[in-house]
């Protein structure tokens, strides 16, 4: 089993009277990319600076690669980067000035280290051109190139996608595979669009008012998302058992009620129907399911967006 690089148990974090983020469970495992997806102010701000270590929890507890206590911890953040916001990067310096500014700062050896991360995301040619005339995907790009200056085996970002148009969203999300896929960074992004973090994240948490309310695999997701054609029949077993040997129909599950999923021959329901009534099967229901992601955390926060 993979080991677990960053493990939140019951973690808390209240302002004032305000619950920001109420005992959520987070298992992040190497080499995942942890889609963290809740409206806004759903706490997601607040769990990755928890996480960053740039506020303290109420109650609960962070694991950082295995460690827990305080001294430990502090030795796993520096395999951590953070980006939480674009950081106050100085207008009239260049990508390069800025970076060697923070490098400089935060104590990180070898100047190849602003080299290297602006060659990571593609800013290595920006020249002389000063942070002010960045465009937003340059200067997240840069945000990010700052949170991998110490080369971080666990990224934590919060929207960093948030306000780039179509093009940048693509850039970015390909940035992060790279990413992830040639040094096996383990990344936990923020959003409250999930269908940003579609073809990115191989595992999910839905968050809403502070609570985790479910973490689940991509792929598990894609399978609960899947294109069904859903039979409600009053004898399941026998209907399952015709469609096996009469069409050849396999991929299917049959439901406790009585109703069968059906994710095969789909583009001929007529051949399913006629075959179940030709063998005096009643068939008192048949609808075609499916459901985009975005609509499946809609339904599981049972409620209208209003992010
Ligand atoms: N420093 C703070 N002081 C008081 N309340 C805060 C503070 N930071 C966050 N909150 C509150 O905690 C809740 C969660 O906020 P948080 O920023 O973590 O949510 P979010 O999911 O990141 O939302 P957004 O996408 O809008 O940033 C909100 O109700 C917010 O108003």
């Amino acid at each position: 089993m993979a080991e677990n690089v960053l493990v939140t148990r019951a973690l808390t974090k209240r302002y004032g009277g305000t619950l920001a983020v109420d005992h959520a469970d987070i298992t992040l495992a190497k080499g995942e990319i942890y889609g963290l997806v809740g409206r806004n102010g759903a706490g997601k701000t607040t769990i990755i600076r928890m996480a960053a270590a740039q506020t303290v929890p109420t109650e609960g507890e962070v694991e950082l690669f295995g460690a827990t206590g305080e001294k430990e911890l502090e030795k796993a953040r520096a395999r951590t980067g953070a980006m939480v916001e674009i950081p106050s990067f100085y207008p009239y310096l260049t990508a390069r000035e800025n970076l060697e500014y923070y490098r400089r700062q935060r104590g990180i050896a070898g100047a190849h280290a602003v080299e290297d991360a602006l060659e990571q995301v593609g800013l290595a040619d920006t020249g002389k051109k000063k942070f002010k005339a960045f465009s937003l995907g340059m200067k997240q790009r840069l945000g990010l190139a700052l949170a991998l200056m110490n080369r971080p085996d666990l990224l934590l970002l919060d929207e960093p996608i948030n306000g780039l148009d179509p093009e940048g969203i693509v850039e970015f999300r390909n940035l992060l595979l790279e990413l992830n896929r040639q040094y096996q960074t383990t990344i936990l992004i923020s959003s409250h669009i999930l269908s940003e973090l579609q073809n990115l994240a191989t595992c999910y948490g839905f968050l809403d008012k502070g609570k985790m309310l479910e973490q689940i695999s991509a792929a598990k997701l894609r399978e609960k998302c899947r294109d069904c054609l859903e039979l409600k029949v009053d004898d399941a077993p026998r209907a399952a058992a015709l469609l096996e040997r009469e069409l050849g129909l396999r991929d299917f599950e049959v439901l406790p009620g009585g109703a069968i999923r059906l994710y095969e021959g789909l583009e001929e329901p007529q051949k399913v129907t006629g075959l179940l009534i030709g063998q005096d099967i009643s068939l008192y229901g048949m609808e075609h399911r499916g459901a985009n992601l975005e609509d499946y955390f809609l339904g599981l926060i049972g409620g209208v967006h209003h992010g």
